[in-house]
């Protein structure tokens, strides 16, 4: 059953110099219990877009299109309703969150905290629920009377998954989970993630620069690019064969663990991500492809099916491989 579904979801940030358009058209969904993985560079709009699943954007941002999470708009739901979905339906884990919890309070009393504010458990059930939470998250019961300092990086960031799943959400958003962490503990708390989401049949969104990260850990992809999705799919369709040149040069910046064949892939791409406020016309992508055409100046974009048998209704929601790409269309209209 889909959990989430965003409909033509548009971002601008109002700044005083100027509007910047930072999410653009962007239509996905996620079933129960799926992970799906959104990647792209600095700038491409994916913690614009983690932000606005729960409504987290400055007030003056213009937000359109539809976010169903449960087939209720988050977009046009009332704060008070807002406030309730808010950890109870869906929770968010970001960057450097171990930063974020207080270090004067103890470690139980905080990931009792969404308990309490959502009268789901009090007293002797709320230290009950936070000791079966930190076991779950792989640290032991009695570290809730610890505070944060006597906690490592990775150890904070599991009270943070832990109070995550506190209410029980039937969604995850983790913006970077594991970025702040060094490589041995980033692995252990991508397989407690991937674990937890699977036992509770919880859905994740996860983004992260590193499509390596993601397609380790996701069922599927989805690759931005100045703010829209030039990519989507299977992760290992989307890793290993990707079809978008940037989807191909993100793929190749990251080496698959364990996969020596894919170090062979193209490297790394030159020139930086354009400023979304003055975007090229066309296909954002084009100043900066490989393979492009004049017409890349100037066609509209469209995200195209892979396979050549599918047809391209709805092909941003599709379950299959899309790619945004003229090479894309240019391949099925030879078939
Ligand atoms: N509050 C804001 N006001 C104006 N522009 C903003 C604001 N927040 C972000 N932006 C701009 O929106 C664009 C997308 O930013 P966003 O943080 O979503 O990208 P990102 O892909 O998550 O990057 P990173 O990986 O660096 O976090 C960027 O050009 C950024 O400068």
């Amino acid at each position: 059953m889909t959990l989430l579904e965003l409909r033509d979801v548009a971002v601008t940030y109002r700044s005083a110099a100027g509007d910047v358009p930072a999410v653009r058209g962007v239509s996905l969904a996620l079933a129960e219990g799926e992970a799906l993985g959104v990647a792209g560079e600095s700038g491409s709009g994916k913690s614009t877009l983690a932000m606005s699943l729960l409504r987290l954007l400055p007030r003056d941002t213009l937000v359109s299109g539809e976010i169903l999470l449960d087939g209720e708009d988050v977009l046009t739901m009332s704060w008070g309703r807002l406030r309730a979905v808010r950890w109870a339906s869906a929770s968010l884990v970001f960057q450097g969150a171990q930063h974020a919890l207080n270090p004067v309070r103890r470690i139980g009393d905080q990931i009792a905290e969404p308990l309490r504010v959502h009268g789901m458990a009090t007293g002797a059930a709320a230290r009950r629920r936070t000791a079966e939470l930190l076991e779950q998250v792989g640290l032991p019961a009695w570290r809730a009377r610890g505070y944060p300092h006597e906690l490592s990086g990775g150890q904070r960031q599991r009270v943070m998954i832990a109070m995550a799943l506190a209410c029980s959400p039937r969604l995850i958003v983790a913006d970077e989970p594991t970025t702040a962490l060094d490589v041995m503990i980033q692995a252990q708390v991508l397989s407690l993630i991937r674990s937890l989401i699977a036992e509770h049949g919880i859905g994740l969104i996860m983004i992260s620069h590193d499509l390596s990260v993601l397609a380790a850990t996701c069922d599927r992809l989805a690759v931005m690019y100045a703010g829209r999705v030039v990519e989507s799919g299977p992760s290992r369709e989307v890793f290993r064969d990707a079809r978008h040149p940037y989807g191909r040069a993100l793929a190749g910046a990251f080496p698959a663990v364990g996969d020596p064949a894919s170090r062979m892939a193209p490297k790394g791409l030159g020139g930086d991500p354009p400023d979304p406020a003055h975007l090229p016309t066309g296909c954002s992508f084009h100043p900066r492809c490989p393979v492009s055409l004049v017409s890349c100046a100037s066609e509209p974009v469209e995200l195209w099916p892979v396979d050549r048998t599918e047809a391209p209704t709805e092909a941003g929601r599709a379950e299959g491989h899309t790619a945004a790409c003229v090479h894309v269309r240019v391949d099925r209209e030879a078939r």
